[in-house]
């Protein structure tokens, strides 16, 4: 399934790779280059304070230390991205296009090697990471398509006179990042951004701060003007500083809803507009008239991807009752199946988790739901892969939990890892209820061979990107955002222009001022 979809994202003349060459291996990497990004180069933070510690989630090993930005360097960074603006925002789309698509023939190019880095510093599998590189450099075509389709309307009024809208960049964005998706997530941010004439400074999850970087680098090589696309690192001192700085234009933030809030709250106090993107704790609805072998794999796709570290993941599996026993021994036999262990590993499907406070956290769910009353069906434990290199590695076994109901933590609460809850229903209405009985709305899915049922469901469904028959896809082309606490715009399609842009009104008179005075 994965392979198809790696095939069908390459373009044919997209750099050939040897079999079985790599750029790096696990175990092997030390990143010293500095992580920031401003200007055109590669900086170091003049700030002083302590380095954080980055580790290899595949190994435990210290990976590099980050040197997280203050208020200086993010001046810096908002004072060349403010001087990019001005150059930028006055090019037509046509111009920013050739830029954009310079930029995504390059990263077709390195492909491989932002992935491993992808891989080295988030430890999901290579196969998965090749996948996210592909879907940020589509989204960078996608959006260099659009931005020469950027226009205004005309309209006519009494006398000859008229007016025109023209639809102008918001200046210079924040973009601010999670850790489970890097680069996709710096592309996806930047895309529409750029496209719509802004100038964007990023900052990425001090977690996993090395394959943004290698965005601006492109972005940079492919004859942006020096300011374009920066990167800051550091937490959330650095994140605040940008929140409140003021010449930021809007912040479009990709995290936990509790910091979605703070952002949300930050961006208040300058009037400054904000796309969120946030958690989930989606429902995945299975009707007993499904196809089994389409549906196990759906919930398998809604549950295990990025070692379950994804914000629309279907973590609530309610399969109705007269199939429960069926799907739950498929799903249980495919989720034992997983080959989990060196994510550089071609034959790998799971990874490690991205940290080990995080490991423990998921955990630590699981025992939670035990205690609950849920039943561990597979999974749920630390795993120590037999290569010596992984025996600090943030691993464990992806998780089914069964005889699960809807007032457990497991149910209620985002876990963010692989633990896949399943709750049996017995009418379409009850599980509708239940479904969106929640305070989150971010992805839901159906399946089902009934097509008047599957519209008819998803359009009670209170979630912002639905499933019929398939889970967890994500086209460029198509909006993807959360209803209720789940977030607040849309990233993705073309939609997403109205975000990073905003309409000036023109009125041209034609005749003589017709005044009351
Ligand atoms: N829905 C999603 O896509 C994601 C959800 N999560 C959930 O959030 C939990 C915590 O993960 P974190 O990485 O700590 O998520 P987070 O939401 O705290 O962090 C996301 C980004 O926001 C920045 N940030 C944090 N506090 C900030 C502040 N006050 N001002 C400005 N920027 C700030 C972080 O440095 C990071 O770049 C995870 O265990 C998971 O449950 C995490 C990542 C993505
Ligand atoms: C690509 N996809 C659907 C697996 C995840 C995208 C959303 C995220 O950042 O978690």
């Amino acid at each position: 399934m994965l392979q198809r979809l790696a095939l069908s994202l390459r373009r044919p003349h997209a750099a050939p790779l040897a079999p079985g060459l790599r750029f790096v291996s696990s175990g092997s990497v030390n990143v010293t280059v500095p992580l920031n990004f401003w200007a055109g180069k590669r900086r170091t933070s003049q700030h002083k304070c302590n380095k954080e510690i980055v580790y290899e989630p595949a190994t435990g090993r210290v990976l590099c230390h980050l040197e997280p930005c203050g208020a200086l360097d993010v001046d810096q960074a908002m004072k060349a991205a403010k001087s990019a603006f001005g150059h930028w925002s006055k090019m037509s789309g046509m111009e920013r296009a050739r830029i954009m698509i310079e930029a995504a023939h390059i990263i077709e190019v390195r492909r491989e090697e932002i992935a491993e880095m992808e891989v080295v510093n988030n430890g999901k599998s290579i196969t998965e990471a090749r996948l996210d590189v592909d879907s940020g450099r589509l989204c960078i075509e996608y959006y260099a398509g659009l931005a020469s389709t950027l226009a205004g309307q005309h309209v006519q009024l009494p006398g000859g006179s008229f007016a025109y809208t023209r639809r102008e960049p918001l200046g210079v964005c924040v973009g601010i990042g999670a850790w489970n998706y890097p680069f996709q997530i710096a592309a996806w941010k930047s895309a529409p951004a750029l496209a719509c004439g802004n100038s964007m400074v990023f900052k990425p999850s001090p977690v996993t701060p090395v394959t943004a970087v290698m965005l601006a680098e492109i972005y940079a090589k492919a004859g942006a003007p020096e300011g374009l696309f920066n990167v800051v690192q550091g937490s959330q001192d650095t994140g605040s500083l940008l929140c409140h700085h003021p010449d930021v234009a809007k912040v479009s933030f990709t995290g936990s809803v509790p910091t979605g809030k703070k952002i949300m709250e930050m961006a208040s106090r300058g009037v400054k507009p904000v796309t969120l993107e946030l958690g989930g704790k989606s429902p995945l609805l299975i009707f007993q008239d499904s196809d089994l072998e389409n549906a196990v794999r759906g919930a398998l796709m809604a549950n295990f991807l990025s070692q379950g570290q994804v914000c629309s993941n279907g973590t609530r599996v309610f399969v109705q009752k007269d199939i429960l026993p069926e799907f739950v021994e498929e799903v249980v036999k495919r989720t034992q199946a997983i080959e989990i262990g060196d994510p550089l590993l071609e034959s790998t499907r799971m990874g490690a988790l991205v940290s080990k406070p995080h490991l423990e956290k998921v955990l630590s769910f699981v025992d939670q739901a035990k205690k609950e009353g849920a039943t561990v069906l597979c999974g749920g434990e630390l795993f120590t892969p037999s290569d010596p290199k992984l025996k600090g590695g943030y691993y464990m076994t992806p998780c089914v939990l069964g005889d699960c109901t809807d007032d457990m933590t497991c149910v209620k609460e985002e876990i963010f890892g692989p633990v896949m809850s399943v709750l049996s229903f017995e009418t379409e209405e009850e599980v509708l209820y239940r479904a969106n009985n929640t305070t989150m709305g971010l992805a839901a899915g159906v399946f089902t061979r009934d097509v008047r049922r599957a519209h008819r469901v998803v359009e009670n469904l209170k979630a912002g990107s639905c499933f019929i028959n398939n889970y967890n896809i994500t086209p460029v082309e198509v909006p993807f955002g959360g209803f209720k606490m789940s977030g607040i715009g849309r990233e993705n399609g073309q939609v997403t222009i109205e975000h990073y842009s905003q309409l000036k009104t023109v009125f041209v008179e034609m005749g003589d001022v017709d005044s009351l005075f």
